[in-house]
């Protein structure tokens, strides 16, 4: 049996070491728009680099399911990476904490469907990962000629199980 991380719902506390979580729960922090709209203003710590720019870009992922066979984590140096849905679906969001250059213990969030987050520059994390179709998600991240990808793959998977 493979090592078994539970999922557990995504929220900003949770998520805090890790990065920034998007919503419209609490109060905007200004109403806009002859008072048609709320902006939460400025929710997210963006961070490309002094060699990068910001980038938005469209995923068009495969769903996946749970129980999920977890190979690899991944981090991005040299900047932060947002993904924001253009849906009203649950994703899948897994995180581990840096244990000296290498992935600590996986974390496993789901999120509730009108969430986006914004991973900080250098946290190790899961792929992109929808729960369901269609898995269109606006991402924005750091373009640049450098490299900013490095990749951790587990001597033995992990499972995100249900909670
Ligand atoms: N590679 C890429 O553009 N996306 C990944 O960084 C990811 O976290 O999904
Ligand atoms: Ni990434």
């Amino acid at each position: 049996m493979t090592r078994q991380i539970p999922t557990h719902p995504l929220t900003a506390a949770a998520f805090a070491p890790f990065g920034d979580v998007l919503d419209v729960t609490g109060a905007p922090d200004k109403i806009i728009n002859q008072g048609l709209c709320g902006r939460h203003h400025d929710r997210a710590t963006l961070d490309f680099g002094p060699q990068g720019r910001a980038g938005i870009s469209l995923f068009n992922a495969e769903p996946r399911a749970l129980p999920y066979r977890l190979d690899m984590v991944e981090r991005h140096p040299e900047g932060s990476q947002a993904f924001i849905p253009m849906h009203q679906h649950p994703f899948l969001v897994i995180v581990a904490p840096d244990a000296g250059g290498v992935p600590g213990t996986p974390l496993a969030f789901v999120t509730d469907g009108a969430q986006a987050i914004n991973l900080y520059r250098g946290t190790w994390h899961g792929v992109l990962t929808p729960l369901a179709a269609p898995g269109l998600f606006a991402v924005v991240d750091r373009i640049g000629t450098t490299a900013n990808l490095q990749e951790h793959w587990f001597d033995a998977p992990y499972t995100v199980i249900d909670l």
